[in-house]
């Protein structure tokens, strides 16, 4: 594409206008001869250190916010080059799905929008799901190692996908993702908000900002005479209501206190839920096949959303009668011969922690275990906490390690041992897991919580093969074979 066909004229030197762009990006270190480059501003560094290495490439043309002098190829300035890349990245990729569906929110925002691909794809529609588990069509998967990738590989992949005929994606918009302008150009139709709860203070200054950074999807990404699909069980929800009302959103509010879905009732069975709700005035029960409350929230949710979308009411509750879980979500990988189960899931922040543990309960007749660590180079305020919630709602915990990154691993658990000093602390989390099923009596549940679908543990930029439901089941085979 000419740099005159993908920005306004008065954008450029008139004599650059018939520049060929070959791609876009944003990382130095995939520029390729003929791309155009943006050197934007990180949290780390800033991208002009790079713009050497990217010209040597052979970058066409550079994006930036500061002038850069010296240079024999156009150098666009910008205030605000992350959002002229988006914009850019729109045009550059020019096709998206005809109906684009954001789901953000503290937790919940994978599991919604499987849910949702589920109930599309039973309706008949052409649906994807992309988020931390990639991108997800029929059975196949693409991972992208991002809840929001960046604004380039998200345009391409919305391209891809329209180009191969899907109609309707769900996607996760993240607070970095929203913050950083990854999704600006995107044509979101409904945006939909489940929860806000602590995380990510690493990267955000303040629970404020991590707030405001969610909220920009109704404040901004949906667009106009689009709809907003909110929980607002919470404080923070019936704020992020109000915000889409005022931007004039079509607001349909869900959730124990919502006004169009209205949960009236969960009760845990065995292996699944009976759950009543009411959607516009109408009642319904039936049962859903996933244990955790928090499932049932998410299920709704995406039930909401298909049904505003006009998918029959009897589809969607014949999808939600048979919904499949999700990948690392409440998975469950096996169980002892006696019958106590281990499972394994995601649960990252001290919400998640919580709502894991209390799901667990109703199904447990005797002790809940729970294996967990958390996350180097993250919200450090979350391993204390993270702690002290094991302590109240679990009766045996195992400390061990998830992703130190950068960080010293017996640092991190020291921390969340100071929430839990009555635990276990097992370094090596193959090993934490093997003391966690040994340790399974009749009527016990394993929990092994933080790394959900993750196939690496990342040490000190390495990233080390390793996946908790392979463990778990080397684990209880291992025990099996000591009982032959
Ligand atoms: C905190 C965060 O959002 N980090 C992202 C951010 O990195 P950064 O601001 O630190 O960038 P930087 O290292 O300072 O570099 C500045 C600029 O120079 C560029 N650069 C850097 C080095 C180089 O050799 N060449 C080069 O061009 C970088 O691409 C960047 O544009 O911009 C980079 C380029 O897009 C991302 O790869 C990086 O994701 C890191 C790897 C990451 O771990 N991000 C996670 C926290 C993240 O984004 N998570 C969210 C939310 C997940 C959730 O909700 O649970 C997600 O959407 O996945
Ligand atoms: N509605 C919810 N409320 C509270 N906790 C939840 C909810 N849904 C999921 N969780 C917890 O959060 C974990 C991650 O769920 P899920 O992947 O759906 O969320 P997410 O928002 O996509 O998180 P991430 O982007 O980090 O994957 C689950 O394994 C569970 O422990
Ligand atoms: N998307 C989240 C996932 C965290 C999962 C946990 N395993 C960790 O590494 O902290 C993050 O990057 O903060």
């Amino acid at each position: 594409m000419k740099l005159s066909e993908l920005m306004p004229e008065d954008a450029f030197a008139p004599e650059d206008g018939a520049v060929e762009v070959r791609g876009l990006t944003l990382d130095s270190r995939r520029v390729e001869p003929g791309f155009l480059f943006a050197a934007l501003p990180g949290v780390k560094t800033h991208g002009r250190d790079f713009i050497p290495q990217a010209v040597a490439q052979g970058a066409a043309v550079i994006l930036t916010d500061i002038a850069v002098e010296g240079l024999d190829i156009p150098v666009l300035v910008t205030d605000e080059p992350a959002a002229v890349l988006a914009e850019l990245a729109a045009r550059f990729y020019p096709r998206q799905p005809e109906h684009v569906v954001a789901v953000t929110g503290t937790n919940g925002k994978s599991s919604t929008v499987e849910f949702l691909r589920q109930v599309w794809s039973a309706a008949g529609r052409d649906a994807a799901c992309l988020g931390t588990l990639g991108v997800t069509r029929g059975t196949a998967r693409e991972v992208t190692g991002y809840t929001t990738p960046d604004a380039v590989a998200l345009h391409r992949a919305l391209d891809a996908l329209a180009s191969d005929g899907v109609t309707h994606l769900a996607m996760e918009a993240s607070s970095h993702g929203l913050k950083q302008h990854r999704m600006d150009g995107v044509a979101v139709s409904v945006g939909a908000f489940t929860n806000l709860t602590q995380d990510h203070l690493d990267y955000h200054p303040d629970f404020a900002d991590y707030f405001v950074s969610k909220e920009l999807l109704f404040s901004e990404r949906v667009a106009e005479g689009g709809r907003a699909v909110v929980n607002v069980d919470s404080e923070w929800g019936r704020r992020m209501a109000e915000t889409a009302r005022q931007r004039g959103l079509d607001t349909v509010t869900i959730g124990w206190r919502g006004e169009d879905l209205s949960i009236r009732e969960i009760t845990p069975r065995p292996a699944s839920q009976d759950v009543s709700f009411a959607w516009k005035g109408a009642e319904h029960s039936l049962e859903i096949p996933l244990v955790g409350e928090f499932q049932i929230l998410n299920a709704l949710c995406a039930a909401a959303i298909a049904l505003g979308d006009g998918v029959e009411t009897e589809t969607v509750l014949a999808t939600l009668r048979q919904l499949e879980g999700v990948p690392g979500r409440l998975e469950k990988v096996g169980e002892t011969r006696e019958a106590a189960p281990v499972l394994v899931d995601y649960a990252h922040t001290p919400d998640g922690l919580d709502k894991l543990l209390r799901a667990a309960r109703p199904h447990t007749q005797g002790r809940v275990i729970v294996v967990f660590g958390c996350g180097g180079d993250r919200d450090p305020s979350k391993r204390q906490k993270m702690g002290a919630i094991a302590a109240s709602q679990a009766d045996h915990i195992i400390v061990t390690d998830d992703n130190p990154r950068s960080e010293d691993p017996a640092a991190i658990r020291a921390a969340v041992l100071k929430g839990c000093p009555e635990a276990e602390e097992i370094a090596d989390r193959s090993a934490a897991i093997r003391r966690g099923v040994s340790m399974l009596g009749e009527g016990d549940c394993l929990l092994i919580a933080g790394k959900g679908h993750e196939t690496g543990q990342i040490v000190n930029g390495t990233t080390l093969p390793f996946d908790d439901r392979e463990e778990a089941r080397k684990a209880l085979g291992e025990r099996e074979a000591a009982h032959v």
